[in-house]
């Protein structure tokens, strides 16, 4: 029998008011992140839908994405591919601009990451307005990927991110807001 208790993972991600900017109410996951069930449960629930699915490398979006990504990659079997904010690839890159909840940014990947048709995995923390993983989406796409499907640990609904995905292609998140 497993007497383990059920505990509220949930619980442990802590919302920070006005930050980074006055009225953003922040999702802050480093609780859970530190507590070391809390971890496990994390990669345990985002991995589940993709067991099976052929996801040969999992890419991760800077910063909080190749937290998650980088656990998940080793539970699915697969390649971790890396979207970095700008400048920090060494070799030649694609980009994307694109706007997030808080400003806007550019992503990049190298031109050479993925092989064409290689089934991708995109994983992030947070779902907001969509905008990052767009732009992943689409750097993903440009270097040949065929993109499984998208999953991030937190959806705020209210932002609206999951409107502006194609419904043909899995979008998973493991809590919504
Ligand atoms: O759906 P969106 O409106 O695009 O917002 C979601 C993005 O915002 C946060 O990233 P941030 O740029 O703050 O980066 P960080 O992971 O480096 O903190 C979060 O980690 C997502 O990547
Ligand atoms: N409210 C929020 N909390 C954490 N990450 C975010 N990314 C975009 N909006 C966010």
């Amino acid at each position: 029998m497993n007497d383990t208790p059920l505990r509220d993972f949930p619980a442990l991600i802590r919302d920070v008011p006005d930050f980074p900017k006055p009225g953003v109410r922040f999702k802050d996951i480093t609780p859970l992140l530190a507590d070391p069930a809390g971890f496990g449960w994390v990669v345990g629930t985002m991995a589940g839908p993709w067991l099976g699915r052929g996801v040969d490398c999992v890419a991760g979006i800077e910063a909080r994405g190749f937290i998650l990504g980088a656990a998940l990659a080793p539970a699915l079997g697969a390649g971790f591919v890396p979207v970095r904010k700008p400048g920090k690839l060494p070799a030649k890159v694609i980009a994307q601009e694109y706007a997030l909840e808080y400003g806007s940014d550019r992503l990049e990947i190298h031109a050479d990451a993925v092989k064409p048709g290689s089934r991708v995995l995109l994983v992030d923390d947070v779902l907001a307005t969509g905008g990052t993983l767009l732009a992943a989406r689409a750097l993903l796409e440009r270097a040949g990927a065929v993109l499984v499907g998208a999953t991030v640990l937190v959806e705020l609904e209210a932002l609206g991110g999951r409107a502006r995905w194609d419904a043909a292609t899995p979008l998973e998140a493991s809590l919504h807001y």
